[in-house]
């Protein structure tokens, strides 16, 4: 099954909300753990115990966990493990991009089904060239696996690659047109996804592209549902608000970040109306 079928189904059966688990030194120290690899892998299996049984997709950020090196790894590999076992789709934030032979050992290691570090999904970065992706759009076909490609970013910075101009468009525009080429005649959603944040505003861009939508910026960057709603407005139904550090907030309680994801999908509930 493709990961936009199982996509598209995981988010009618629990909700739109994708969980951000980023553990991030600041968060750590708010749940009273050290900023070590132990820290690290109860705060980590906590909020996956908490939210995975939630959400219809959890995105771990891989930074957080590279910075403690191998063992940071590992308990990446678990966090993976775990919110699969819970039923939830791991879309792995690695804004992966580099040129074709390069571009295919990053899709073995995150595409291809028998590696250790196997996700349903990864975030990309187009900016080498859209075509630059292509083993990892090739790879992600052969295993049912999804791309999520950087379109409209949430920071202040994007713009001045994003908005620049080329032919009658933007180069945003042009990322959105080849991803909307790739999710062609997939049903009911595409595999293929871009990212474009919650705070934007207004983007001018046709953002149809028959594929996921993933909108980071939903909570602590300040996107509320109105947002998105006017960001995406007829492509709202295929949006997956992305929150990490707001809903991380509710923990060390695993009860209370479950109720905190809960409470979420219940104010997203109008997004697809
Ligand atoms: O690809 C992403 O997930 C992403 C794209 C983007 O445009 N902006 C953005 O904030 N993100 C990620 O979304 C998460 C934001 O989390 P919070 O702001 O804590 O909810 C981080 O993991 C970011 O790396």
């Amino acid at each position: 099954m493709t990961f936009g079928t199982r996509l598209h189904a995981a988010i009618a059966d629990r909700g739109p909300l994708c969980a951000g688990i980023d553990p991030h030194a600041a968060l750590l120290r708010d749940w009273g753990l050290a900023d070590d690899v132990a820290g690290l892998e109860r705060f980590a299996l906590t909020a996956v115990e908490g939210l995975a049984p939630h959400v219809s997709v959890v995105k771990p950020q891989s930074a957080f966990y590279e910075r403690f090196g191998s063992r940071g790894i590992a308990v990446l590999e678990r966090v993976v493990a775990e919110s699969r076992a819970a039923g939830a789709l791991v879309l792995l934030d690695v804004k992966r991009g580099d040129i074709g032979s390069t571009s295919q050992a990053y899709a073995d290691a995150y595409l291809d089904a028998s590696s250790p570090l196997a996700v349903d999904a990864i975030t990309a970065s187009p900016y080498l060239g859209f075509g630059s992706l292509d083993p990892m759009i090739e790879t992600a076909r052969r295993h049912d696996a999804g791309v999520f490609v950087l379109a409209l970013t949430s920071n202040k910075e994007g713009p001045e690659v994003q908005h620049a101009r080329v032919d009658d468009g933007t180069v945003a525009g042009r990322m959105l047109d080849h991803l909307r080429a790739l999710n062609e005649g997939a049903a009911p959603l595409g595999s293929f996804g871009a990212v474009v944040g919650a705070t934007i505003g207004d983007t001018g861009e046709d953002l149809d592209i028959n594929g996921p939508l993933l909108a980071p910026g939903y909570g602590a960057q300040g996107g509320t549902v109105a947002d998105l709603k006017r960001i995406f407005g007829a492509a709202s139904g295929a949006v997956l608000p992305s929150s990490s550090r707001e809903l991380l907030r509710a923990g060390p309680d695993p009860r209370a970040l479950g109720e905190a994801a809960r409470r979420v999908n219940d104010e997203l509930a109008g997004l697809a109306r």
